[in-house]
């Protein structure tokens, strides 16, 4: 057990998960089972005269050697779950006034899929946390260079000035005013307390009303330019790609006059567009916080920093992630339950959670690219720079930091603040940090810190995740591979974990090879499994229901509902057919120079008809994607192998008894039952989101060729064939 540093009583405590035996058994006897299996898979072989059954064989043999290295992989955030409680009231008492500046980060890149209105809903929440005003300082960086952006924002600050002694007075949560008015429906029963509240909600809602109107106008009304110097920046030339650098303080906390409603002093508030020129690459999200790094330096320099998503309000105003629109059964896995409730402790355990952009609070000298050194004291205040310059000097003095030319011949990027290159800016920043000795610790209150916005379709969420897998596997191909960049700096639980997430991607091919090979093997009556009576039958039988059994227990245990777990189960699947492999593609292109990497902003709002359907978790697929050109074909051959197999063995009395397809037989009915929702899409369904009748078609006849290769006769070059089909589709979808 161990707590916070410094003198007299900690400020955190940290305790291990108890119970371990019983995890430790059941890692050693799975453990066990797989060593049973490919022992089994290596003695029997079949002769290579078999033909299809021998590339059958060795095809499996590899997928399942893959699964269980893997499998290896995912127990080093099993091993030593840990988990944080902190003490708050001693933490103000220890400090009082000595606590350190903090500086938070909100990034917005896109007026129209992040509405301004969710962006200032996500500032107002951060600038209302409980912690002394003068030390907070909220920056907003918009890629976009919007007007829309920097109205809604002039908006706020205004705003501010009666939602922070609101929130204060009455200890409202959350701190979003779109998502309080939303849970307080009818007024509050307290008297006191509905006057203000009625007074607070109708001034947000004529703000949310005059935002809505310049939002659809296009453009901010024209006696507003008026309001504020900062406007004079946009002329008719600005577009998202090309502008120069906006810096506009809007609110100096060191100001005495901006004072609210009661009489507070309001935390700095700062608009930042960094600048942006068409051949000039803008390095994403990476680049937003580093010039966020420069400016805040020069503005309030805080020891502490904050990053936030601009859709990643925060939910818990004392603590300085997770997702708002999950439905019950969480149809897409978007809570990411599994990550937050067992990944993240078991990481903590082993020497520290990984740097997952939103709702992570970092040190800005670890930021800065600074080695830990366990000698020097943490430095918790930072000097803070040009105290006597007034705002319209700070200003000019920031956009100096944030001109495309600024970090040419510097380490920026590379071995200063975020790396650049990889679609997950974040991880691999993260990796660095541990790497140069700092340590991170994983805290998840009771009461839920951030919330965000997940994706609302499948497309998106299939998106979102090909570009982290995509990003984790061009990790592990970079020098940044955690078992070399990390050799000797990190634990190898550690290492372990992040090859993990670096290796999803790759799982595809294994996954491909089960749903594909084993359907039509059935189909022809070939087995690859032992039969029932075997000895060898039981490490299979044993290694499935184990791990699927604790699978189900543990996402019970995170949270998940029983049908949540069965649609993780679903995703799961779906993620490594149709995601997985085109980030591998992806890979691969970039390393051969062909491509340049991409970072495909999630869509933060749906139509109507689009968000009915996802909450009634109805799945969305709609569009002409070739990603639903692999389900649907998949879904489609499973199921009519999985019929034909059955005539045949039962009606028809081929192939020998039941008993050496038994194995064969599960799997592939589970794909079929997993894929209800695609037949659905395909045959049953009316109206909006339905799988369009073109990919239908060419799926089921993808589906009927791969149905007719034959794979008995002439053996090898027959089996080659449905992938063909398979690399084609890739080709498509990357014109
Ligand atoms: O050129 C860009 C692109 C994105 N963003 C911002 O980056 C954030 C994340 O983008 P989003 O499309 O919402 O991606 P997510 O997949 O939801 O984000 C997760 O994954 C990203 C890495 O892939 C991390 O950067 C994020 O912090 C993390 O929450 C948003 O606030 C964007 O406005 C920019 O500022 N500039
Ligand atoms: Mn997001």
């Amino acid at each position: 057990m161990g707590g916070g540093v410094g003198d007299g009583e900690v400020l955190f405590e940290t305790k291990r998960a108890k119970g371990r035996i019983w995890y430790k058994l059941y890692f050693c006897s799975v453990l066990a089972g797989l060593c049973m299996i490919w022992v089994y898979r290596a003695i029997q072989i079949p002769g290579g005269g078999g033909g299809g059954r021998w590339w059958a064989w060795i095809g499996i043999f590899g997928a399942e050697l893959w699964f269980s290295l893997y499998w290896i992989l995912t127990q080093a955030v099993r091993w030593n779950p840990t988990y944080r409680y902190t003490f708050k009231e001693r933490l103000s008492q220890r400090y009082q006034d000595k606590l350190p500046n903090v500086d938070i980060f909100v990034c917005t890149a896109d007026p129209v899929i992040e509405p301004p209105i969710m962006v200032i809903n996500t500032v107002l929440s951060v600038m209302a946390y409980q912690y002394p005003v003068e030390k907070l300082s909220v920056y907003l960086s918009d890629d976009s260079g919007s007007e829309l952006t920097f109205y809604a924002l002039l908006e706020a600050s205004r705003f501010a000035k009666a939602w922070l002694p609101f929130c204060k007075k009455f200890k409202v949560e959350p701190r979003s005013p779109a998502a309080y008015f939303e849970e307080t429906l009818a007024s509050p029963r307290e008297r006191a307390e509905a006057v203000d509240w009625l007074a607070t909600k109708s001034l947000y809602e004529e703000m949310e009303n005059r935002i809505d109107v310049a939002a659809k106008l296009g453009r901010v009304p024209a006696d507003q330019h008026k309001q504020h110097k900062g406007f004079s920046q946009w002329n008719s030339a600005i577009t998202p790609r090309d502008h120069q650098a906006i810096v506009e303080i809007l609110i100096d906390g060191r100001d005495e006059k901006p004072l609210d409603d009661e009489e507070f002093v309001l935390p700095t508030l700062v608009y930042m567009a960094r600048e942006k020129r068409p051949f000039h690459h803008h390095n994403f999200k990476a680049g937003a916080m580093n010039s966020l790094l420069r400016v805040s330096s020069e503005i309030s320099n805080g020891a502490i920093i904050l990053n936030v998503d601009c859709d990643m309000y925060s939910n818990n105003s004392e603590t300085e992630r997770c997702t708002i629109n999950i439905t019950k059964n969480d149809i897409y896995g978007n809570s990411l339950r599994l990550m937050t409730e067992v990944d993240f402790h078991g990481l903590d355990g082993v020497g520290g959670p990984l740097y997952t952009g939103s709702g992570c609070f970092h040190r800005r000298e670890c930021l800065m690219g600074k080695e830990y050194d366990a000698n020097s004291k943490a430095q918790l205040e930072l000097i803070r720079k040009n105290l006597e310059a007034n705002t319209s000097i700070l200003e000019e003095k920031a956009k100096h930091l944030i001109t495309c030319s600024y970090e040419s011949n510097t380490e920026w990027g590379k071995e200063m603040g975020l790396k650049y290159g990889s679609p997950v800016e974040d991880v691999i920043t993260g990796l660095s940090i541990q790497c140069r000795g700092w340590k991170s610790i994983y805290f998840n209150p009771s009461r839920i810190g951030f919330l965000g916005v997940a994706p609302v379709t499948l497309a998106q969420t299939l998106v979102q995740h090909k570009r982290w897998s995509e990003g984790d596997l061009q990790i592990f191909f970079s020098k940044y591979c955690p078992f070399i960049f990390g050799h000797g700096k990190i634990k190898l639980g550690l290492k372990m974990a992040y090859t993990m997430y670096c290796l999803w991607s790759p799982c595809s091919l294994p996954t491909l090879y089960h749903v594909v090979i084993l359907p039509m093997a059935l189909r022809h009556g070939i087995s690859l499994y032992p039969n029932i009576n075997s000895i060898w039958f039981m490490p299979f039988a044993y290694v499935i229901a184990a791990t699927k059994l604790y699978s189900l227990s543990e996402s019970l245990w995170a949270g998940y509902t029983l049908k949540g777990w069965w649609n993780e189960q679903r995703m799961w699947l779906f993620k490594r057919l149709a995601s997985y492999p085109f980030a591998v593609v992806d890979t691969f292109l970039k390393l051969l120079g062909v491509n340049k990497s991409a970072f495909v902003v999630t869509a933060k709002v749906a139509d109507k008809e689009v968000s009915k359907r996802y909450e009634q978790e109805i799945m969305e697929f709609g569009s002409h994607s070739l990603m639903f050109t692999i389900l649907a074909t998949i879904a489609m051959l499973n199921v009519i192998c999985l019929v034909s197999g059955v005539k045949r063995m039962v009606w028809e009395g081929e192939f020998g008894s039941l008993d050496s397809l038994l194995v064969q037989l599960v799997v592939c009915g589970t794909v079929v039952l997993v894929n209800i929702p695609v037949y659905e899409a395909m045959f049953l369904r009316s109206g909006g989101g339905r799988i369009p009748n073109s990919i239908t078609f060419t799926s089921i006849a993808l589906a009927i060729l791969a149905y007719a290769v034959p794979m008995r006769q002439t053996g090898s070059a027959s089996l080659v064939f449905p992938w063909h089909q398979t690399e084609k589709t890739h080709k498509a979808l990357l014109e």
